[in-house]
């Protein structure tokens, strides 16, 4: 069901978790066009300041992809879906024990890619992604060929769809763990958790904050558990700037 309601303006005790691409920043033609802007990056680090270090990005984009388009900012980044994250101290951490498990599709993902005008992928390391954004008259043919890639791999490995994208990634890990796990560390706990996304892949953690009280706030149309509703990526800055500043 469509949520119809704006959320309430953000506050201090708010644990706040952002997706990245189609929430802060548009969606681009290839993931490479993605920038962040010295506004947005600005935003952010005010965000973080404010609530106290209580704000995390929770993306598909692997946690180095993150890195380089927030640099400086060192905020807690999960990536991958949650298959890998930064946690608040700046650790690295995978969930991955095995990433050599998808080896075998990566040739075949290359030659598949190779012949076909309009596709590329993105090699994630745990996890690989076939984007059509370029062809989106491939889309059954790319959910084919990953879906025969996850049976040949066995139900140990997954494929998840996003916006003209598909994943190949190990089961089980998803943006709702990776918020779960992040709720436990002292920088987070006891914090109403809110979570803004614009996507299936986002579905999981609207699901977690809502389970926990917290509010859901999907970006664009789309059936969704989420709650609340902004319209574009340009509501969701307007909305996030009005966190007021603590006195000091
Ligand atoms: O969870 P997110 O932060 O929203 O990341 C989801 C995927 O974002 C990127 O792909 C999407 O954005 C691209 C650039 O705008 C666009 O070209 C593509 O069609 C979208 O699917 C990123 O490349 C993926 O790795 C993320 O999983």
């Amino acid at each position: 069901m469509m949520p119809e309601t704006p959320p309430p303006l953000p506050r201090h005790d708010w644990a706040l978790f952002l997706d990245f691409d189609g929430t802060l920043v548009p969606l681009a033609d290839h993931p490479r066009d993605t920038s962040v802007s010295e506004a947005l990056r600005h935003l952010v680090a005010r965000l973080a300041h404010e609530l106290d270090g209580a704000v995390a990005i929770i993306s598909g984009r692997p946690v180095a992809d993150l890195e380089a388009l927030l640099a400086p900012l060192d905020l807690p980044l999960a990536g991958v879906h949650g298959l890998e994250w930064r946690d608040t101290s700046g650790g690295y951490h995978s969930a991955v024990a095995h990433p050599e498990r998808l080896a075998a599709c990566r040739d075949a993902l290359a030659d598949f890619v190779a012949g076909h005008d309009g596709l590329h992928y993105e090699d994630k390391r745990v996890a690989l992604a076939l984007h059509y954004r370029g062809a989106p008259e491939l889309a059954a043919e790319c959910r084919h060929f990953m879906a025969e890639w996850q049976q040949a791999l066995g139900d140990d490995v997954e494929t998840v769809a996003g916006k003209c994208v598909i994943e190949l990634r190990p089961a089980g890990v998803h943006k709702g763990t990776a918020i779960a796990r992040l709720l436990d560390d002292p920088v987070f706990q006891g914090r109403r958790p809110v979570f803004v996304g614009d996507d299936v892949t986002d579905e999981d953690a609207f699901r977690e904050v809502n389970a926990r009280g917290g509010l859901s706030v999907r970006v664009g149309d789309g059936k969704t558990a989420a709650t609340y509703y902004l319209e574009s990526v340009k509501k969701v800055l307007t909305w996030l700037e009005h966190l007021p500043s603590r006195p000091t």
